[in-house]
């Protein structure tokens, strides 16, 4: 039974913490919504007691409903499992969405045996002064009855680091890095506390690496002499070490927040456990798919261009003529397979900040709803493998593809993982491996090289 419950405040997040919970010993499901933790529709564990590898595609299996065989053992999975993690896609969601969304996944993980939560957001803090990390956060220590939390979005394998509060990107601080141009949530202050005292009602104090330095024993006492009580707590962290330490002082507490790298400190009972097997084989036809604008996918699309057989949405002639231009894209991808089977084409949005300027308001929308589209296409055309750039981009897919589960397979960056996912599109069942990359994550040569994880 699961004893660590996580909500992810959107996909690619779910993912990373995922695949760090694993490397830590958990043997992790992650359930797209909380119906996936309680319903009859839930999660494949990753690690020991996933399932034989899974060769089916679209229709191959499924019965007149569409439904994957994998459900039959799916509430199974749950239970078996040591920590589920729900990907919600709240991150820009209205903050009564976002909230309610929350709420519920909590009450299904505490349904299904969880006692301790961990909240997980963006490591580069991803919000607005109205949310959603701090109403998600006040909304869930109310239903715990806690008074105050941890905020921990240092990840230093991915150069986040925290220092007195301030939230720095490869050295750089958040609101001189690449972030302030994002789409959805620029950020143009980089203190923390700043950030979030604005989404809260709660007091937000800072306790710096002097404390963290000092020890376990040190920080636990500092945290439990918080004055208020109920503050919320930017802990510093710079090192991995760091990160262990705070995880070591706050077991006692049943929330914690933060990014994946917060996850390092834990413990689960599997250290031994194995990575779920991939769904396609090598030869198979892939495609990546990016939504993306942020510099390193940026970098990534202009590589993979280089490389890979491509295609830049049209946005014009996808408001005017929504289905032939998304035949027409999809025409490209398989004659891009009939070409050349081991040279997944590229289907991007932005290669360039220009590209954002100006966007119509339902620019970002007819982006995801494009790729989503061309996810669903494609699998049913036959692709067994998806690497998808960006959070909300990965969002629309997951769900376009009905994916209920994801098992995490074959790790190809920091936080960035292969995942076998069941679903079913077009009223059939079919598992894809999909790799759910965050924008800012992956090295210049992802697109190209991810492939060769799979084996
Ligand atoms: N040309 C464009 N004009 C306006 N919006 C766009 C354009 N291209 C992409 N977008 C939108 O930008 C958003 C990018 O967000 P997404 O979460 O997918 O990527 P990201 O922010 O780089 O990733 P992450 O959240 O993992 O950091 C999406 O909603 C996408 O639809
Ligand atoms: O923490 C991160 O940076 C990522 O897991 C993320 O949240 C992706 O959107």
């Amino acid at each position: 039974m699961p004893t660590l419950g996580a909500i992810a405040d959107d996909f690619t997040g779910a993912t990373d913490l995922a695949t760090m919970l694993v490397s830590r010993g958990y043997r992790t499901v992650v359930t797209v919504g909380p119906d996936g933790v309680t319903g009859g529709v839930t999660g494949g564990v990753t690690g020991e007691g996933a399932s034989e590898r899974a060769g089916e595609r679209v229709g191959e299996g499924a019965d007149e409903g569409g439904r994957a065989g994998a459900d039959a053992s799916a509430g199974g999975a749950v239970t078996e499992a040591d920590a589920v993690v729900v990907a919600l896609k709240s991150r820009t969601a209205p903050v009564d969405e976002a909230v309610g969304d929350s709420l519920a996944a909590l009450r299904a993980l505490r349904a299904a045996g969880c006692e301790r939560f961990y909240f997980k957001y963006c490591s580069t803090f991803d919000s607005t002064p109205r949310g959603n990390i701090g109403p998600v956060t006040d909304a869930l220590l109310d239903a715990l009855g806690e008074r105050g939390t941890i905020v921990v979005p240092s990840f230093p394998a991915t150069g986040r680091t925290v220092r007195d509060g301030e939230l720095f990107v490869h050295g750089e601080p958040l609101d001189q890095s690449p972030m302030r141009h994002h789409p959805l949530t620029p950020m143009t202050d980089s203190h923390v506390d700043r950030l979030l005292t604005p989404q809260t009602g709660h007091p937000v104090r800072v306790v710096g690496l002097a404390t963290v330095r000092a020890g376990a024993d040190v920080l636990r006492q500092a945290l439990d002499a918080a004055d208020p009580a109920d503050a919320l707590v930017v802990v510093d962290a710079v090192t991995d070490d760091d990160l262990r330490v705070i995880s070591a002082a706050t077991t006692h507490l049943p929330l914690v927040t933060g990014a994946a790298g917060l996850a390092l400190g834990l413990t689960g009972p599997h250290p031994d456990t194995a990575r779920a097997p991939s769904a396609s084989a090598p030869g198979d036809f892939g495609a990546v798919l990016s939504g993306s604008a942020s510099s390193a996918t940026r970098a990534q699309v202009a590589h993979g261009r280089e490389r890979l057989p491509h295609r830049k949405l049209d946005l014009t002639a996808l408001r005017t003529e929504f289905e032939a231009t998304l035949a027409e894209l999809v025409a490209f991808a398989r004659d891009c397979w009939r070409r050349d089977p081991a040279l997944p084409p590229l289907i991007y949005a932005v290669d360039d900040l220009k590209d954002l300027e100006g966007a119509a308001p339902d620019a970002a929308f007819l982006v995801e709803r494009t790729l989503a589209a061309c996810a669903r296409e494609l699998v049913a055309a036959g692709a067994g493998r998806l690497l998808v750039a960006g959070g909300e981009t990965s969002g629309a897919v997951v769900t376009a593809l009905g994916v209920r589960t994801l098992s995490i397979g074959a790790p190809i960056a920091p936080g960035v993982t292969w995942a076998r996912a069941e679903g079913q599109a077009h009223g059939k069942s079919h598992t894809v491996d999909v790799a759910l990359k965050s924008g800012n994550f992956g090295s210049q040569e992802i697109f190209t090289e991810a492939w060769s994880a799979l084996v």
